[in-house]
């Protein structure tokens, strides 16, 4: 009998003890940095010619690992292998299914803080950020594995006089799962999980700035005993083996997370038929934001301020729910902007490892986009804090920045920027306030400040983004509690960590015999 579904608790690093035992962790971990990780193709270790180096963005010297990089043969034989685990796994009862993705919780659960140690070395996470993303990985293990029992019941129809019917879920076939590098365990294992306990087999091609924590995963995976193929682990260049994989007949979902460039591309690609395919590919996208908190008069103003502050520069802004917009009503927008800056002035860079509230951005790309958006950010309004990014410091190191005086039609206001970089902005009323909010191309997350019960009332309803919150920060949704997913093109809405999102990886069959 199943306990019911609890989130993870997080470590509480205050507690001397705790983090003692994570600083051995992190020890552990450096010793093994520097490892080679091969392909896993049908449960066996695959060796290529070439090779993605996994590097530590807050000492960029350091390699966290070599990891082979597959090219379009081997991403030809990761499909074979797929397509074949396919034909048994599919047959695999829903609950035995689910039972792999609690065993694999539980080896996460006693792996915890050195999967976090591998997190903060490859992601540039400080301790609790990492914490939180590897306790967001079991999470979804174990609520996709509850979710999948539940499916798997029979499911309620109208019943008619002579006839038994029955609806049942079963899996679509070959998928492909394609995740970021910013939630390097917990939205890769997410995805792969809800895929695969569906019943489906996967291709799994992991970010390139993130192969190690993922190959971390499919460690886990074997140790739990999933079958050989269900889940092929391919690093390799989205750009290289990205279009072939995407465009290969077998492909009957792509399990997308990422920028709405690369999403747009795959739902093209996806949505051509091709020689030898047999049905529609569905393309589940979660893509970019530019989310924003608006702050009225009526609110508690210091706590609109912290909140600000931490979903603009926890993990350096890169988060698809940062708060990269802080949209103030004018009687209240002198203080904000004050209590702002304050906050941001005493936020510290330094590397992950030694745990400082801003550690580094993802690699030297990041860091060159992010500096010519605060250029422009410089142009557009009048920069108050940060500004400069710090080469010196030997990782990609940007200073939380802080511009205000922004139009709402500036670039730094309506693009992504995934940075640590917030644009302030001033609003003439709250009508006002929700239409800058609404006007960028994106809908993913947002945060309404008021003690104002109409305006609460009005943004729920206008505030056109997929989840919305009041009276607190803009990220760090919880598997179960909240559902995640955008509006327009931050995506397809699919609610990661919610009651309908395996569901995409489904399809039902209604089946009736008459008496
Ligand atoms: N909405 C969400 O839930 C969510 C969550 C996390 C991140 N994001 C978004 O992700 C972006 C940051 O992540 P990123 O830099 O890894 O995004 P990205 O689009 O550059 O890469 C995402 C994945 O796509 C792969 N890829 C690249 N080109 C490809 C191609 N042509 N074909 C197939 N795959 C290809 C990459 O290798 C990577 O695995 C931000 O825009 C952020 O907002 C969204
Ligand atoms: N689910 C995460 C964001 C994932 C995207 O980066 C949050 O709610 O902060």
């Amino acid at each position: 009998m199943l306990t019911d579904y609890k989130n993870e608790p997080f470590l509480d690093f205050s507690n001397e003890k705790v983090a003692d035992s994570f600083k051995k962790a992190l020890q552990e971990v450096k010793a093994k940095l520097g490892s080679r990780y091969p392909l896993i193709i049908n449960g066996k270790a695959v060796e290529t010619g070439e090779e993605v180096i996994s590097l530590n963005p807050s000492a960029s010297d350091q390699v966290v690992g070599y990891v082979a990089k597959a090219s379009l043969q081997e991403a030809k034989l990761a499909l074979e292998s797929a397509q074949e685990a396919f034909a048994r796994w599919s047959r695999v009862k829903p609950e035995e299914r689910a039972r792999y993705l609690f065993k694999a919780a539980a080896i996460m659960r006693r792996r915890k803080m050195e999967l976090s140690a591998w997190m903060v070395f490859e992601a540039g996470k400080n301790w609790a950020e990492a914490d939180g993303d590897t306790a967001e990985a079991i999470d979804f293990l174990e609520f996709y594995g509850r979710e999948m029992c539940r499916l798997a019941e029979p499911q309620p129809l109208v019943r008619i006089f002579g006839e038994d019917n029955r609806l049942k879920y079963i899996p679509l076939g070959v998928g492909l799962v394609i995740p970021p590098w910013n939630f390097p365990l917990a939205i890769m294992a997410g995805m792969t999980a809800a895929a695969i306990v569906t019943g489906n087999t996967v291709v799994l091609k992991p970010a390139s700035n993130t192969p190690v924590i993922a190959a971390k995963f499919i460690e886990i995976l074997q140790e739990a005993g999933l079958p050989d193929g269900v889940v092929n682990y391919l690093p390799g260049s989205g750009g290289a083996i990205g279009d072939y994989l995407v465009s290969s007949p077998q492909i009957r979902f792509i399990n997308f997370t990422g920028s709405k460039e690369v999403g747009l591309r795959i739902s093209e690609l996806a949505a051509k038929m091709v020689p030898g395919q047999k049905a529609i590919k569905r393309v589940v996208a979660e893509m970019g934001g530019k989310d924003a908190i608006i702050v009225d008069s009526s609110s508690d103003l210091e706590e609109a301020a912290a909140a600000i502050v931490a979903s603009a520069f926890g993990f350096q802004g890169q988060k698809c729910s940062a708060c990269s917009r802080a949209i103030i009503l004018d009687d209240v927008y002198d203080r904000i902007v004050e209590l702002v800056i304050d906050k941001t002035k005493k936020l510290t860079v330094g590397p992950a490892v030694d745990n400082y509230p801003v550690g580094p951005v993802t690699d030297s790309n990041s860091l060159k986009r992010i500096k010519s958006y605060i250029e422009i950010g410089k142009k557009e309004g009048t920069l108050q804090v940060g500004g400069e990014t710090l080469e010196h410091m030997g990782g990609y190191f940007v200073q939380p920045t802080v511009i205000t005086d922004v139009p709402p039609n500036a670039t730094i206001a309506q693009e992504e920027i995934f940075g640590p970089v917030l644009a302030v902005i001033r609003a003439k009323d709250f009508s006002h306030a929700l239409d800058i909010a609404n006007g960028t191309e994106y809908g993913l997350t947002g945060s309404v400040f008021s003690r104002n019960r109409a305006n609460l009332e009005r943004a729920a309803r206008e505030f056109h983004v997929g989840n919305l919150y009041f009276n607190r920060k803009c990220t760090g949704a919880l598997v179960g509690v909240h559902p995640f997913g955008g509006f327009n093109m931050s995506g397809t809405d699919s609610k990661a960590g919610g009651r309908d999102y395996l569901l995409l990886f489904s399809q039902a069959k209604a089946i009736s015999e008459k008496y």
